[in-house]
């Protein structure tokens, strides 16, 4: 028998709108949200800039890895961080009983979205631009993904009726029970 799958996990770079649009969708879909982000600043009583800056952006991902494997919600929208996909068993542990939604927007979106690329504790080598991230990423989110939206040109809410129709072709629970 196929298992349905009870959430929607979000991936993408930072200012694909995981966070915002996560928040849109579990309202919409009447879901629970979280934002695995949150979870790593409450596990670790610090902001991710933080962690950063003082261990580096390996020990960020070693974190973010060990947080995704314990997420065992049910029926939520869970918006994960941009670099949740350089761990391919957290991907997998997500996937278990998730629909993986890559946001898929074009760096000039990205770049419009996002101006604080240096203090956003974002998981990368220190000199690393934002093109060359955005390159390096692009093939592990699309290893991953279920579905893909394209998100560059389409408002919040327009991502999020594009999730909610391309969700409803999966198995997928979203009613209570
Ligand atoms: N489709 C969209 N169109 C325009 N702006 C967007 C869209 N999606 C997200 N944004 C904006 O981009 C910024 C980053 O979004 P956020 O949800 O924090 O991204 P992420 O969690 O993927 O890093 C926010 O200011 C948000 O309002
Ligand atoms: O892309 C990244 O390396 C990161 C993105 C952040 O989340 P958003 O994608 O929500 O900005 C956060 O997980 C962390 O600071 C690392
Ligand atoms: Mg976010």
């Amino acid at each position: 028998m196929i298992q349905k799958k009870s959430n929607i996990i979000l991936i993408g770079m930072p200012g694909s709108g995981k966070s915002t649009v996560g928040v849109i969708l579990a309202k919409t879909l009447g879901m629970e949200f979280v934002d695995t982000d949150i979870l790593i600043q409450s596990a670790e009583n610090r902001t991710l800039q933080t962690i950063v800056d003082n261990e580096g952006h390996i020990v960020l991902r070693e974190i973010e890895e060990r947080v995704l494997l314990t997420v065992d919600h049910k029926k939520h929208i869970v918006a994960t961080g941009g670099s949740a996909a350089y761990s391919e068993a957290a991907m997998l542990h997500l996937k278990e009983d998730g629909i993986i939604v890559f946001l898929h927007a074009d760096l000039a979106a990205l770049c419009a979205r996002i101006h604080n690329y240096e203090t956003r504790g974002i998981a990368k080598r220190p000199e690393q631009s934002f093109d060359d991230l955005f390159a390096e990423r692009l093939a592990l989110y699309k290893k991953y993904a279920d579905i893909t939206i394209l998100s560059s040109e389409i408002s919040q809410d327009d991502v999020v009726e594009t999730v909610i129709r391309e969700v409803e072709k999966y198995d997928f629970r979203a009613e209570k029970s």
